[in-house]
């Protein structure tokens, strides 16, 4: 097997390259863990802890799922997604499901033996406010989800993140959990010849209006070369997507679509959507006719396998589902910078336009309680106001304040056999204090203005364990601003603007499988 590929220049004239750029840092390859599938290799050396892997990873946060329909997408719930507090996600709805479509899906685990650790994802709206931007609520808040090492590592390791036990159950029952007989390491010239290139690209925001955020060329692409592997997994009902809200009598009120639809792939001729992970996918754009300089092809073919088929393999008992691979090829020399972007079909140009044509802005709300989005919040507000101030001057409605507080800390201290007994005890930060998932809602009862420390009532949110919940009054002392924040309350973020755009990529009639086109109207 070679390890070059030809490739030409726009006047016609072909080299031999390697397929993997000598620059290269990180690659996706066929994973060292048994039933693995694919996963991420080091072609470097990494021996400080702390550096970042890769750029980061965005997440879409998946609210209240569809019960009815949500057997269509089993292997992503049972072996891919994270748990929404790994990210943060936790106040988007009432269940929250995070989707780390980079790394976060792409590497593989072994209980204990992660050597990268992901931290916070930014949040923010890329600039497509909901008051003057047709593209807010159409991409995701949460980007930057960035791995940084944990254990140094030499080149040829495999990347393992931390799954944890209780998290991927299915998972973890089928891959071996032996590390100590397992060798995650592979050769580099194994990973130069089999592997993918994951770092030809970097995030950036885009060039296009309304687009948010886009991917970029981090290193000159050549014509014909990979640019990115797009692994792909099979949603087999788009009704799967369908957000159905109930009213307090039961009745439906509102039809809406996920946000990941826009994420996935698909085909007006079929019902399947294809949701690609590994890194850079999510952030391409779209880019008609000449600006496209990239497109997708199969590297991997499903061609044996029948929407029978694909439809079983939701299916957790059944065998591991076969590797369905597209990668993203240069339509020409791409230069270091250029936005990376893809035709993304008539279809969505269609829809798009229609959107663009149709689309209000929301209405800013009333004088006295205009719309801010928690981040900005953050960033302009210095002092925070007591409840007491609040009832005069009150926060926008749509937002509130949270704490980082890790009440099992304290709770061996605190415990009063009287559930109705006020507790009060002074702010520490120890070592997880300030992981997303010890951020809890708050308010602020006072301000001392000459030291930056605040007290405040700490109280309960939806998915805390038991051994989290505070069982009654808890007043915590000595608070700094950094542990306090903004948040926005349940589905007010613009994900779930009502006039938000929803529509999957397309993926062109040559490349779409036929035998998964199961809408095609047949000649008679
Ligand atoms: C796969 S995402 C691309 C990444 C996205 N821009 C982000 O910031 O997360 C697809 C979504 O990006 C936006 N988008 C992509 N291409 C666009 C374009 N040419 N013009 C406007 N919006 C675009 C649309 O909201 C679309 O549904």
């Amino acid at each position: 097997v070679s390890d070059e590929e030809a490739v030409c220049d726009n006047d016609g004239t072909c080299s031999l390259e390697p397929l993997i750029p000598p620059e290269c840092q990180l690659v996706m390859a066929e994973s060292t863990v048994p039933n693995g599938g694919w996963g991420v290799f080091t072609l470097i050396d990494r021996p400080e802890r702390g550096t970042p892997l890769l750029y980061g990873d965005v997440v879409v946060q998946v609210t209240d799922l569809n019960v009815t329909y949500a057997v269509a997408l089993q292997r992503l719930l049972d072996e891919y997604w994270w748990s929404a507090e790994e990210t943060g996600g936790f106040y988007e709805g009432q269940q929250v499901l995070s989707s780390i479509p980079g790394i976060g899906m792409l590497a593989n685990g072994l209980l204990q033996e992660n050597n990268v650790l992901p931290f916070v994802p930014m949040v923010d709206e890329a600039g497509l406010t909901r008051t003057e931007s047709p593209g807010a609520g159409a991409i995701t808040h949460y980007h930057n989800y960035t791995w940084f090492v944990k254990k140094p590592m030499v080149a040829g390791d495999e990347i393992l993140v931390n799954y944890k036990p209780d998290r991927f159950p299915e998972r973890n029952a089928r891959i071996q959990q032996s590390p100590a007989s397992l060798a995650t390491r592979r050769p580099l010239e194994f990973l130069r010849q089999h592997g993918f290139c994951l770092d030809n690209v970097k995030p950036g925001r885009s060039i296009l209006p309304d687009a948010g955020r886009g991917l970029f060329a981090a290193r000159k692409i050549r014509q014909g070369s990979v640019v990115l592997p797009v692994p792909v997994m099979a949603i087999t009902d788009p009704r799967a997507l369908d957000i159905t809200r109930v009213s307090k009598g039961g009745s439906p009120v509102d039809h809406f679509k996920q946000l990941l639809l826009n994420y996935c792939f698909g085909h007006n001729e079929s019902s399947v959507l294809l949701y690609p992970y590994g890194p850079g996918m999510h952030l391409v754009n779209h880019g008609g006719g000449q600006y496209a300089n990239v497109r997708l092809e199969w590297d991997t073919v499903p061609n044996d396998v029948s929407l029978t088929n694909l439809t079983q393999w939701q299916d957790p008992q059944a065998p591991r589902a076969p590797k369905f691979l597209l990668k993203l090829v240069a339509l020409r020399d791409i230069a270091v910078g250029q936005e990376i972007l893809l035709d993304y079909g008539p279809d969505w140009i269609e829809a798009w336009v229609h959107h663009v044509e149709t689309w209000t802005p929301a209405s800013p709300g009333k004088h006295e309680d205009p719309y801010t989005p928690s981040y900005v919040m953050d960033d302009v507000v210095k002092v925070l106001r007591t409840q007491e101030e609040l009832q005069t001057y009150p926060y926008p409605a749509n937002i509130f304040t949270s704490c980082f507080y890790r009440y099992q800390d304290f709770a061996h201290s605190t415990h009063n056999a009287d559930p109705t007994a006020l507790v009060t005890v002074q702010w520490q930060q120890t070592r997880h204090t300030f992981e997303l998932t010890n951020l809890r809602p708050c308010t602020v009862l006072e301000r001392d203005e000459s030291k930056g420390l605040f007290t405040v009532r700490i109280l309960n949110r939806l998915g805390l364990s038991a051994n989290e919940r505070v069982p009654s009054v808890h007043i915590v002392t000595h608070v700094p601003r950094k542990a306090i924040r903004f948040s926005d309350k349940s589905y007010t973020t613009d994900q779930h603007l009502k006039n938000a755009f929803r529509h999957p990529i397309g993926l062109s009639d040559d490349v779409f499988p036929d035998q998964w086109k199961d809408l095609k109207v047949k000649d008679s």
